[in-house]
C-alpha cells in the first residue's frame, strides 16, 4: 500500500484505516473429471477488499483475470502471491486503480487449493474517492458504508463488479 500511495501522491495516514481488517477465505476445487470445460470453480466476479493476497497453495492452475474481453490464465509461482486489486481501492482512487474481474476454472485431473486474505476497511466505516486526489465534481463514486456495501455484494449472485455499479453514480 506504501508503494500506491506513492504513485497517487497520497500520505500512507489518510489511507491506513481502510485496510485493516483481514477475512480469510479458503478454498478446495475437487478435480472434475466429467464436463470440466461446462462448469467454474468461482464465477466472474472482483473482490470488494481494498487488496486481496491470494496464495494457490498447490500449485495448481485455475485462476484467470478478465482483459477486455478475453479470459487470462495467471500462473501459479511457488514463491509468489497474487495481488488483486479489490473494489474498494477501485473507489478509493475514484478509478486510478480498477479493480479486477476474476474467475477460477475447474482441473479434469487435478484437486486445487488456495487462501485469499481479503484487506478490508472497518465494517462502521465509509469509503468514497480520496479527497487528495479527487475534487467534489470529478467524483465517479459514491462514498459507501462499508456493512451496507458488503451486504449488498453478499447477497447478490458472483457475476462481474457489483460493488462498483453500486458505487457508481449513474451516467
Ligand atoms: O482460488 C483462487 O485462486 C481465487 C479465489 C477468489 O477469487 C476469491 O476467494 O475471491
Ligand atoms: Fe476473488
Amino acid at each position: 500500500m506504501g508503494t500506491i500511495a506513492r504513485n497517487l501522491g497520497v500520505d500512507l495516514d489518510k489511507i491506513k484505516d481502510t485496510y485493516v481488517s483481514q477475512a480469510l477465505r479458503m478454498t478446495y476445487y475437487p478435480s472434475c473429471p466429467v464436463a470440466h470445460d461446462k462448469v467454474l470453480g468461482i464465477s466472474p466476479h472482483s473482490d470488494i477488499s481494498v487488496l486481496t493476497l491470494v496464495w494457490e497453495l498447490n500449485l495448481v492452475d485455475g485462476l484467470q483475470i478478465r482483459r477486455q474481453d478475453a479470459w487470462v490464465p495467471i500462473k501459479p509461482h511457488p514463491k509468489a502471491l497474487v495481488v488483486n486489486v479489490g473494489d474498494f481501492l477501485e473507489i478509493l482512487t475514484n478509478g486510478k486503480y480498477q479493480s479486477i474481474e476474476h474467475r477460477v476454472t475447474v482441473n479434469p485431473h487435478k484437486e486445487r487449493m488456495s487462501i485469499s486474505a481479503f484487506h478490508l476497511p472497518k465494517i462502521d466505516t465509509s469509503v468514497g474517492p480520496l479527497p487528495d486526489i479527487v475534487r467534489e465534481e470529478e467524483k465517479k463514486y459514491k462514498t459507501l458504508r462499508v456493512d451496507q456495501a458488503a451486504k449488498v455484494v453478499f447477497s447478490s449472485k458472483l457475476d462481474g463488479k457489483k460493488t462498483k455499479e453500486y458505487a457508481m453514480f449513474s451516467t
